[in-house]
C-alpha cells in the first residue's frame, strides 16, 4: 500500500517529536482556557480584597459599598458582579471565623478572607489553580478545621455580646446557623391587582423554570423564588402586580388588620415595603398616612406607589420632635404600625455586616428612639383603635421590654393576641403568647416582633394620657 503525503508528514512530525496540527491545537486550547480560568480567579480575589478593604472600615453599609464600587466597575458581567457580591457577603457572615483561619497565613490580611470568601463560594478547587504553594497549603489546613471545635461565638461568627444576647434564646445554635444563611428572595403579589394562584400560574411557565416559584407557607400574599432572577424587567413588576418583600414583612403588614374606609397611620414607612400591602388590603379606600422622618426613603416609596395604583397613601415627613401634623391626628386613627428603627438583627442573612456595625451603645441609642416614637405614635390612635410596634430585631429590650414597659406607662392600651388577629387571613402560624416571634430557622423567614396594642374604648382622656407621656 503506497503511503500518502500526509502519512509522510505525520512520521516526520512523530520523529521530530512534534504533535499532530489538530491535536496541538486542541491542546493549547485547553491548556489556554485553563490559564485563562486561573487568571480569572486571580482578578476576582483582587477584586474581593478591594471591596472588602472598603467594607470592612464600617463607614458604609456593605451594599451602599458594593453598589458604588460596582457603579465605578461598570464593564463587569452579570456574573462577575455576583462573584465578587456573593465572596464579600459570605466573608461578612463568617468573618470572625475567617480572622481566626486568617492568623495563621501570611501576606495581606484581606487577601486571606477574600481567599476564604472565594473558596466558600466557588469552590476550593477552583481556588487552589491560582494560589501559590505557600497558600494553597495554609488553605488546606484551614479548611481541614472542624467549625465544632472552635468557640461558639467563633463558629458562628458573632461579636461577644451577640453570642450572649442570642445563646440566652431557646434552640440557639439552630438560630445562629439559620442568620449565617443566605435569604430566600421572596415577592408579593399585589392583591388590587391579581391574586397569588393568577402570578403562579404564570411563573409555571418555561421562561421562569429557574425559579421555582413555590407559595409561601404562612402569608398569602407570598411566592418564594430562587436564585436572583432580573425581578425589576418582569411584566409582572413593571405592572405593579409584584413587589419584593420577605414573608415575614407581608405577616406585620398582615397583623395592622386594616379595613376598608379606614383612617391607618404607617408611623415609619421608610420606602414604603408595609405601606403598600396596607393600602392595598384597604381595597384603596380610607386614608393612609405614611409617615417618616427621612425624606430620601420616603422618596423611594413613590415609584413604588404609583405602579401598585394605590389613591389613598399620603406621604408625609415629618420631625423626630412635637409634629404639628402628627399632632392633628391625635385620637383619630384606628390603626397605628410602628415599624421601629431597630438594631437589624433579624435581618443577618441579607446584611451581615449589621453583626459587626452595631454593638451595645447603639443598641442603647435605639432604645431611647423607639420608646419615643411609641409614645408619640400612641397620642394618633383612637379609643378602640390598636397600635401595632414590630422590629426585625430578635433582641428582647428592643421587643418585649420596650413594650411591657410603654404598656405600664400607659394603662389605656392592652396587649392582645396577635396569633388570634393573624390567623383571619394567615395559617398555621402558632405562637406560644400574645407576641407575634419569627425566626430564619423556624419559619423561614428574617427574624421580627410585633406586638399589637388595643386603646381601650373608656379611655377618653386623651390629655392626661398625653401629659403623662411627653417627657
Ligand atoms: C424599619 S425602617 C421602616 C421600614 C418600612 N416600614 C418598610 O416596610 O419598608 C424604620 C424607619 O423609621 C424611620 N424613623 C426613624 N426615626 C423616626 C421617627 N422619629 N419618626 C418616624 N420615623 C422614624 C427611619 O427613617 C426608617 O425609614
Amino acid at each position: 500500500m503506497s503511503r500518502t503525503t500526509t502519512d509522510k508528514g505525520r512520521d516526520r512530525r512523530r520523529l521530530a517529536g512534534k504533535p499532530a496540527p489538530g491535536k496541538s491545537m486542541r491542546r493549547t486550547g485547553a491548556a489556554d482556557a485553563g490559564a485563562e480560568r486561573r487568571d480569572i480567579v486571580a482578578v476576582r480575589i483582587e477584586q474581593v480584597r478591594e471591596v472588602l478593604g472598603e467594607v470592612l472600615q464600617w463607614s458604609l453599609p456593605a451594599d451602599a459599598v458594593l453598589s458604588r464600587w460596582l457603579r465605578q466597575n461598570p464593564k463587569l458581567g452579570s456574573r462577575d458582579r455576583s462573584e465578587v457580591a456573593d465572596a464579600v457577603f459570605d466573608v461578612l457572615r463568617h468573618l470572625r471565623r475567617y480572622r481566626h483561619y486568617a492568623q495563621s497565613g501570611s501576606g495581606p490580611a484581606a487577601r486571606r478572607l477574600a481567599v476564604l470568601g472565594l473558596a466558600s463560594t466557588l469552590g476550593a478547587e477552583r481556588l487552589m489553580q491560582s494560589l501559590g504553594d505557600a497558600e494553597q497549603g495554609w488553605l488546606s489546613h484551614v479548611l481541614a478545621i472542624r467549625p465544632d471545635t472552635l468557640p461558639r461565638g467563633v463558629r458562628y461568627s458573632l461579636p461577644d455580646w451577640l453570642d450572649e444576647k442570642l445563646g440566652g434564646m431557646a434552640d440557639a445554635e439552630a438560630l445562629m446557623e439559620a442568620l449565617n444563611q443566605n435569604a430566600p428572595l421572596d415577592i408579593r403579589v399585589n392583591p388590587l391587582k391579581t391574586s397569588r394562584d393568577e402570578v403562579l400560574g404564570q411563573l409555571q411557565e418555561d421562561a421562569y423554570a429557574a425559579c421555582a416559584a413555590q407559595a409561601t407557607p404562612y402569608s398569602p400574599w407570598g411566592i418564594r423564588l430562587q436564585g436572583r432572577p432580573p425581578l425589576n424587567r418582569w411584566k409582572l413588576f413593571e405592572k405593579g402586580e409584584i413587589e419584593v418583600q420577605d414573608e415575614g414583612s407581608q405577616l406585620l403588614a398582615a397583623l395592622v388588620a386594616p379595613k376598608r374606609g379606614e383612617m391607618i397611620i404607617d408611623y415609619c414607612a421608610g420606602a414604603g415595603g408595609k405601606t403598600l400591602l396596607i393600602g392595598a388590603l384597604m381595597r384603596s379606600t380610607g386614608r393612609l398616612y405614611a409617615f417618616d422622618v427621612s425624606a430620601p426613603r420616603l422618596a423611594r416609596a413613590k415609584p413604588r406607589l404609583a405602579r401598585s395604583g394605590l389613591s389613598n397613601v399620603v406621604p408625609v415627613v415629618i420631625s423626630t420632635g412635637n409634629d404639628t401634623r402628627v399632632g392633628r391626628l391625635r385620637g383619630k386613627a384606628h390603626r397605628v404600625l410602628v415599624d421601629a428603627p431597630c438594631s437589624g438583627i433579624g435581618t443577618l442573612r441579607r446584611n451581615p455586616d449589621l453583626k459587626w456595625r452595631q454593638h451595645p451603645e447603639s443598641v442603647g441609642e435605639l432604645l431611647k428612639t423607639q420608646a419615643q416614637i411609641l409614645r408619640q405614635a400612641a397620642r394618633c390612635v383612637k379609643p378602640g383603635g390598636r397600635l401595632v410596634y414590630a422590629t426585625c430585631s430578635l433582641l428582647p429590650e428592643e421587643n418585649e421590654q420596650q413594650v411591657m414597659r410603654f404598656l405600664e406607662e400607659n394603662p389605656a392600651f392592652r396587649l392582645r393576641n396577635a396569633g388570634e388577629i393573624l390567623a383571619d387571613r394567615c395559617q398555621g402560624l402558632a405562637m406560644e403568647d400574645d407576641f407575634l416571634r419569627l425566626r430564619p430557622d423556624a419559619h423561614g423567614t428574617d427574624g421580627f416582633f410585633a406586638a399589637v396594642l388595643e386603646r381601650t374604648q373608656e379611655s377618653t382622656q386623651v390629655v392626661d394620657f398625653e401629659e403623662k407621656t411627653t417627657n
